[in-house]
């Protein structure tokens, strides 16, 4: 049944990192063949839903510029709507934590919880395979938000395999630069020919295909990169610009984010197994 308040329900888009993110090949469509292990952080955007009865649907706050048809926010509710034949519509805000462009997934994070969060809302009692199936029109990393566990995904990261981790640490640092997915994964120097993985992997030695092309297409990425490893090991999350280092207290990570140099941003959060969208609106929906 849909949801009959009109009450405004604020629900998180968290980030995800890509522990470590392999390329296994290239398919004829252009996508590439990967195995990337996803994490969850207890940090992202908040997105306000306010549902109404007329079909419209609005995105204001933080949109960055952003044209309304080309926000994943908006994209993602049409989606539904049209899928479902669904008469009501939405306003939705948006608080902007994430760096857009930043490879901890924003927009398709963004895109995930409006397909949750409306799913709910507008009552359309949809699975989560079949939103993660409308999710992965929007977007290669969408499913994996939708799905909402730790995974290590494979195929063009839209098959996900759960995993259970021991909960971390991560200090993020954003170095202040945008990089493009598609150009890198249109570059003629990325590394494209790693093997699978073996039944044993362990997630310490796995790195980020991607790490040494963006290195050298954005110093400020290999500069990050060093920063980190005063302290410890450091990767970069998905196409970048983000680079992370984990440690296993908060104390720690504060630590290093407290040193900081002034021209990049960042932040500390822990990972979490269950998306933190997921247990925001199990919590919400169950107390009614
Ligand atoms: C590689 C990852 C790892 O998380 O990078 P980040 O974007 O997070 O940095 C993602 O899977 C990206 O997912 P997402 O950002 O949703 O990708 P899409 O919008 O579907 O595609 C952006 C561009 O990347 C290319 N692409 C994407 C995924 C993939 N497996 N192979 C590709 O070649 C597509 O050809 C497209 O030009
Ligand atoms: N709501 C949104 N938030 C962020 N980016 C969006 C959104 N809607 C559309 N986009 C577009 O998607 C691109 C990739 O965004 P993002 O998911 O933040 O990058 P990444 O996948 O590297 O983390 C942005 O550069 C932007 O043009």
């Amino acid at each position: 049944m849909a949801h009959t308040s009109t009450a405004p329900l604020t629900i998180i888009a968290p980030a995800k990192l890509n522990l470590f993110l392999h390329i296994n090949g290239r398919r004829e469509d252009g996508y590439h063949e990967l195995e990337t292990l996803f994490t969850f952080l207890e940090f992202g955007d908040d997105l306000t839903f306010t549902v109404s009865n007329e079909p419209d649907i609005s995105v204001t706050g933080d949109t960055n510029g952003i044209e309304l048809a080309d926000n994943l926010i908006y994209k993602a509710a049409r989606l539904l709507q049209q899928h479902c034949n669904c008469q009501q519509g939405a306003s939705i805000k948006l608080l902007k934590r994430l760096p857009m462009g930043g490879g901890v997934g924003g927009g398709s994070s963004d895109a995930a919880t409006t397909l949750l969060a409306l799913n709910k809302l507008w009552g359309c009692d949809l699975s989560l395979t079949e939103l993660a199936e409308l999710g992965v029109k929007l977007g290669a990393d969408v499913p994996v938000f939708i799905n909402g566990h730790t995974a290590i995904a494979h195929g063009i990261g839209e098959q996900l395999e759960n995993v259970e981790l021991p909960q971390s640490w991560f200090c993020v640092v954003h170095p202040g630069q945008h990089v493009s997915t598609a150009k890198i994964f249109t570059h003629p120097d990325l590394k494209r020919d790693t093997p699978k993985l073996k039944a044993d992997w362990q997630t310490e030695n796995l790195g980020n295909d991607c790490e040494a092309l963006v290195k050298k297409l954005c110093p400020e990425v290999e500069k990050a990169l060093q920063w980190l490893l005063k302290y410890a090991p450091s990767k970069m999350t998905g196409t970048g610009a983000c680079c992370f280092a984990e440690f296993s207290t908060e104390a720690q990570a504060q630590q290093v984010l407290a040193q900081l140099p002034e021209k990049w941003t960042g932040f500390v959060a822990s990972s979490a197994t269950l998306s933190p969208a997921h247990t925001a609106l199990n919590a919400h929906f169950e107390m009614k």
